[in-house]
């Protein structure tokens, strides 16, 4: 277990983190996304994970030892960066071996363990190319391959998809943390991007500000963020009040099955929450006027002037900016806000 114990950090006069509390847990090996805006201080509190930012303040302890006074490379930590940072100029196969000869293994070893390695992260022909001849996807998986090679006992990753486009992304998010889980090795992997958190992580950490606000599966911190700010940097975009009487929620745009306690809730809807009709009838719970339309991939999705504030929506109408629709709820990726 990773204990991080009332720590702070400063640059001068600047304090990044202060008085951070954050439990990180380790067996079975889990993947831990650690998800913020930008400039919230996950780099700076990975880096003071792996020793590289002196604390102000506080203890960092892993399964229960103070790591006050163990270097960066004496904890056993790999540490991969958004850009890698291999050596240039050597091939591939040198960049994995780096640890495994600072740690004097045998050459025969070192042989057979980059070999597992460039297999484990799919480059198993690419041992003799120089790194400077690889592209952004394979550099960050020959990275990972170097991280891992000494098996540690915790990976701390920085944001190690940033450098690359939306697609590959995606694809080596999911490849990522299926090499880690399958190196059995427990994983810190820094990101702002909750697609990313979501591909990677059993459990999401969101920080703001040098604080982390929620821990929870994924599935748990999309209906259930702990407060207005995590909803809404999770995608919510308009939220309501509800009264909810035996998992009936009654909302101002309508009647919705929700599975709550008893009394008034919070609600953050989703545009996919939210469904759009031209009007045909006196019959929808609000009406209003279309004031944007966007055509997305996964739909055409609308921002409606109501008489309770502007609401995201889907539809799949012809609608132009000025029609007049009418909205109702669907129980689609409803939150319930801090309950
Ligand atoms: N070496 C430094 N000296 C001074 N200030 C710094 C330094 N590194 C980071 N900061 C500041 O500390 C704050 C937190 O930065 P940090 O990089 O930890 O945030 P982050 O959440 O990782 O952001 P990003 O996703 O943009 O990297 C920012 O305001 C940043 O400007």
């Amino acid at each position: 277990m990773l204990e991080i114990d009332a720590v702070g950090v400063r640059y001068g006069s600047t304090v990044v983190l202060d008085d951070l509390i954050w439990t990180v847990g380790t067996s079975g090996s889990p993947v831990t996304a650690l998800l913020g805006p930008s400039g919230c201080g996950k780099s700076t509190l990975l880096r003071a994970v792996a020793g590289l930012e002196p604390l102000s303040a506080g203890h960092i302890r892993f399964d229960g030892a103070d790591l006050a006074k163990v270097p960066a490379h004496r904890r056993d930590f790999g540490v991969v960066f958004q850009d890698g940072q291999l050596f240039g100029g050597r091939s591939v196969e040198s960049n994995v071996a780096y640890g495994l000869r600072m740690r004097r293994w045998s050459r025969q070893e070192i042989r057979a363990r980059v070999a597992e390695m460039l297999d484990l992260v799919r480059l198993p022909d690419l041992g003799r190319r120089s790194v400077d001849e690889l592209s952004g996807g394979q550099a960050q998986r020959v990275a990972l391959a170097r991280a891992l090679a000494p098996r540690p006992r915790l990976l701390l990753l920085d944001e190690p998809l940033a450098a690359l486009d939306r697609l590959l992304r995606d694809q080596l998010a999911t490849e990522i943390a299926e090499i880690v889980r399958a190196a059995a090795t427990p994983t810190i992997v820094v990101t702002h991007d909750h697609t990313e958190a979501a591909l990677m992580g059993d459990t999401i950490s969101v920080m703001r500000s040098g604080e982390i606000v929620q821990n929870a599966a994924p599935e748990q911190l999309w209906s259930r963020p702990v407060d207005e700010w995590t909803a809404r940097f999770l995608g919510v975009t308009s939220v309501i009040d509800a009264d909810v009487s035996d998992a009936q929620a009654a909302t101002p745009i309508g009647p919705l099955t929700l599975e709550a306690p008893d009394g008034r809730h919070r609600l953050g809807l989703r545009p996919e929450s939210v469904r759009a009709r031209r009007l045909s009838g006196p019959d929808a719970a609000v009406t209003g006027v279309v004031g944007m339309v966007a055509d997305l991939p996964a739909g055409r999705r609308l921002r409606v002037v109501t008489e309770i504030g502007e609401i995201d929506a889907v539809t799949s109408e012809r609608v132009v900016i000025g029609d007049r629709v009418g909205l109702s709820i669907v129980g689609e990726r409803v939150a319930v806000i801090g309950s």
